[in-house]
């Protein structure tokens, strides 16, 4: 592989991102020492920095040259997008005192607007693109403040050179930063914030030119978002954006600062992970850009030629091959990898080289912490990669199948060992799920199931309930490390988890719910819990990835054919269910978002996955039945986020993702109430999938956005039973009763009361006790109140 371009040597092993939080997640508890007062700002600083000089150290020690950029500077104290908007001094209007005269917004600052403060709510989180990572939405209007006014990578690069490493600052991109943005309040109605694109780049100019000054050779600059075609802005706008913000960035000259005070700026590697750039490789060969990195794991190599027929051109711009997947833990087929290399090289590219698809915080750190993991078969570890083996898979494939042939025939032996293992395909799985009949996807017509339901439930107008979880006190999770740690016995703990369920239900029937919950106190989390308890799954002990800010989860492993060896939340449903008259609510999660939230074998389609699990699921749907419990929720909080990023992409998706929720539900009798609960979602976009569950009752996300989309809904003839959230569990905020009351008021006019449910956004299992009963005690009230005005 040819390493120079024109102006300086690329990269050309490189990764496009490491995991921020930590081995041990080291920042995580750092960030949260100091949010609770424990630490000051400057041991908080000096934690960070500390990680940073470990992470640095560790990736030169695994192999990645310590000149030539190939080491990315990429540290964050809560989110990449928040980042770049805070160095730009973008603050939306309720926080402008957070940004100093000069445009410098503090660390203080910095976390406020993450967190919110008092009554000012914080920055929205959302997805980012096809993952389970949520990253702060920017808030842009007309008259936003954009100017640069400083950057924590200027610091991280003069940091990485007292280590001897030339590092790669990465920040989010122009183009992505505006489109992953939100107009502000108050903006006129045809406002995008793509329309302060000019002042954007004239911020990154500047950010750039301070990067080249502190010593940065190349800048990375992710433009994920041009690998999708679903956002409000035509795809032609995006990419006139791509062409005039680096055309202008481009036009500076690359290098060392000149004499009469030129910005200069370091080369610019510009990468598209989650997909195919598509046609957007247009403008980025035409802006100049000096490298650009693809993701040839989900996307493709770009063809020889333009949409218009016209020869591309790229002989003056380096390609880096992302065939290293950063988004899943399988170890990499290098010979396919190294095949896909070889398309890419002959492109005629200036320069060629070797990089993931992707940042690897997606991925935990390393194989070798799992070492003695008594959930993670060693034959299933053997076949993993996790963020180190990883850059060791990029190395491999840059020194090619001559340079590194032992890594080479590993890979090999890997790919005939995980076809062959046993557990991977099992007969009883597979003859079961490919007999299916239509009828097991189907239920009675809804008519039918609210007659039989109604008679059986006899619950209230507006019945009230909670999403599942209750708060997941200190006490809970010591108690489960204690267990793992063995100092706490199987049956100790179960009656501690007992004991929690009883305290709930007495909880809920005090405050006056309709339909009452367990409160999940056993479960680690929604998706591990019933991997841990479903064979085809293993479990990681370190495996932490960044969900947002602090917050983390440890994905599971669907490695192999799943089932379900025996029941999962029976004794639990029916223990809470023993202690009291009121209904309560059976709760699984749903099997899209459980191989959402998992890493899931990459050696079959989704969709066949998805209905193994939903197998799994529907045998535990009806052993609840079967004991009592007439009301079953099975969640699906993921379903938005595995939409493709392609429109072209979506039916296929809709198609096997509702099916499976539809093959785990359709099970039960008319008279058994299914329900389901989504949130982190844009619903506009899935609404048609939400019909299509065919669940009796349906709870959203929806305080935050003051109920915006009941109205779409009605129009659509949804005609089932839904749940708005009336507060937002986000936030410590308790809601008042009177606010709650003009809620389900707002909402009575757009849907009847027969099917308006009462219920927070979310679960409720990282909120405290104390917030928790006010502000169901008074969801409760003024769900009574607007009952009791309906009577009237
Ligand atoms: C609802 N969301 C979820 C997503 N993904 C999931 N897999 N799960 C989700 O619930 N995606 C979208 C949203 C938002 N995302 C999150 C993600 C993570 C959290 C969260 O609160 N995470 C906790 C960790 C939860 C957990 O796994 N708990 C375990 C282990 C707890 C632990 O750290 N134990 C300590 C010792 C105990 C102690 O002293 O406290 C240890 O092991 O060191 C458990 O309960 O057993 C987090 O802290 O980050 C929320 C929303
Ligand atoms: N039943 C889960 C859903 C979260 S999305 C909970 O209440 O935590
Ligand atoms: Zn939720």
């Amino acid at each position: 592989m040819s390493a120079t371009t024109q102006h300086h040597e690329l990269p050309t092993a490189t990764i496009l991102g490491y995991p921020r939080i930590g081995p041990r997640r080291e920042l995580k508890k750092a960030v949260e020492s100091h949010w609770a007062g424990r630490t000051t700002e400057a041991e908080l600083e000096q934690a960070a920095a500390e990680l940073r000089r470990r992470t640095l150290t560790h990736l030169r020690d695994l192999g990645l040259a310590v000149e030539d950029s190939s080491i990315p500077l990429d540290f964050s104290y809560y989110d990449q997008v928040h980042d770049v908007a805070v160095a730009l001094g973008v603050v939306p209007e309720r926080f402008a005192d957070l940004r100093a005269a000069d445009g410098t917004i503090d660390l203080a600052g910095y976390f406020t607007l993450a967190r919110g403060e008092g009554d000012r709510v914080p920055l929205e989180m959302t997805k980012w693109l096809d993952s389970n990572y949520h990253y702060l939405v920017p808030e842009i209007g007309p008259a936003t403040a954009i100017s640069y006014a400083g950057s924590r990578r200027v610091q991280e690069v003069r940091e990485a050179a007292d280590l001897g490493i030339t590092g790669r600052p990465v920040l989010i991109g122009p183009v992505t930063l505006l489109l992953l943005a939100k107009a502000a309040d108050g903006s006129p109605e045809d406002f995008s914030p793509l329309d302060r694109l000019d002042d954007v780049v004239a911020a990154y100019a500047a950010l750039l030119a301070d990067l080249r000054s502190a010593g940065a050779s190349w800048v990375q600059l992710d433009e994920p978002a041009l690998t999708s075609d679903t956002w409000a802005t035509p795809t032609a706008e995006v990419a006139s954006a791509v062409a005039r913000a680096y055309g202008v960035l481009a036009s500076a000259p690359v290098g060392a600062a000149s004499d009469d005070g030129d910005a200069a700026r370091p080369a610019i590697l510009v990468t598209a992970g989650y997909g195919s750039l598509g046609d957007a490789v247009d403008p980025l060969l035409a802006a100049g850009v000096e490298a650009i990195a693809l993701d040839l794991v989900k996307g493709a190599v770009p063809a020889t030629r333009a949409p218009d027929g016209g020869a591309r051109d790229f002989s003056h711009v380096a390609l880096v091959g992302g065939v290293v997947d950063g988004h899943n833990v399988w170890r990499t087929d290098l010979d396919r990898a190294a095949g896909r290399l070889e398309e890419l090289g002959a492109l005629g590219a200036a320069a060629t080289g070797v990089t993931t698809s992707t940042s690897l915080f997606h991925v935990p750190h390393t194989v070798a912490d799992e070492a003695g993991n008594p959930e993670l078969p060693a034959a299933v570890a053997g076949w993993l990669a996790f963020a180190d083996e990883k850059v060791g898979e990029v190395l491999a494939l840059a020194a090619g199948p001559d340079g590194a042939a032992e890594v080479f025939a590993a890979s090999r032996a890997v790919v005939a060992d995980r076809a062959a293992a046993p557990g991977v395909r099992r007969g009883q799985v597979r003859e079961r799920a490919a007999g299916l009949p239509a009828s097991a996807f189907t239920r009675e017509a809804y008519a039918e199931r609210q007659a039989a339901q109604d008679a059986v439930l006899d619950l209230p107008a507006l019945p009230t309930t909670t999403i599942g979880s209750f708060p997941q006190t200190g006490e809970l999770r010591r108690a489960r490390a204690e267990l793992r740690a063995g100092t706490l016995d199987e049956a100790a703990y179960a009656e501690a988890m007992r004991a929690e369920v009883a305290r709930v239900i007495a909880l809920q029937e005090e405050l006056g719910l309709d339909v009452l919950v367990h409160g999940e106190p056993e479960r680690n989390d929604m998706v591990q819990y019933f991997a841990e308890n479903l064979d085809g799954f293993a479990v990681t002990q370190h495996g932490w990835v960044q969900s947002y800010g602090s917050r983390c989860t440890r994905p599971s492993i669907l490695w192999g054919d799943v089932s379900r060896p025996a029941p999962i939340t029976v004794p639990w449903a029916t223990y809470a269910s023993s202690l009291t008259s009121a209904p309560v609510k059976g709760m699984l999660t749903g099997p899209v978002t459980i191989l959402a939230w998992s890493f899931v074998r990459d050696d079959q389609g989704l969709g066949e996955t998805a209905n193994q699990v939903a197998l799994a699921l529907r045998d535990e749907i009806a052993d609840l039945e079967a004991a009592g419990i007439g009301i079953i929720q099975v969640d699906e909080p993921a379903l938005r986020e595995l939409l493709p990023l392609r429109r072209a992409d979506h039916e296929a998706y809709l198609d096997w993702s509702v099916a499976s929720f539809r093959l785990a539900t359709s099970g039960v009798g008319v008279t058994t109430q299914i329900h389901t609960h989504l949130c982190y979602s844009e619903f506009e976009e899935v609404f048609g999938a939400i019909d299509g569950l065919d669940a009796d009752v349906t709870s959203i996300e929806a305080a935050r956005s003051r109920m915006e989309i009941l109205p779409a809904v009605a129009e659509a003839g949804f005609e089932r039973g839904i749940g708005p959230g009336v507060y937002d569990i986000h936030s410590p905020r308790v809601p008042s009763q009177e606010e709650v009351v003009e809620l389900l008021r707002g909402a009575l006019t757009s849907v009847g009361p027969r099917t308006l449910w009462v219920n927070p956004d979310c679960g409720l299992k990282t909120r405290g006790y104390d917030e928790t009963t006010r502000s169901l005690t008074n969801l409760v009230a003024a769900a009574r109140e607007v009952r009791g005005s309906l009577v009237g």
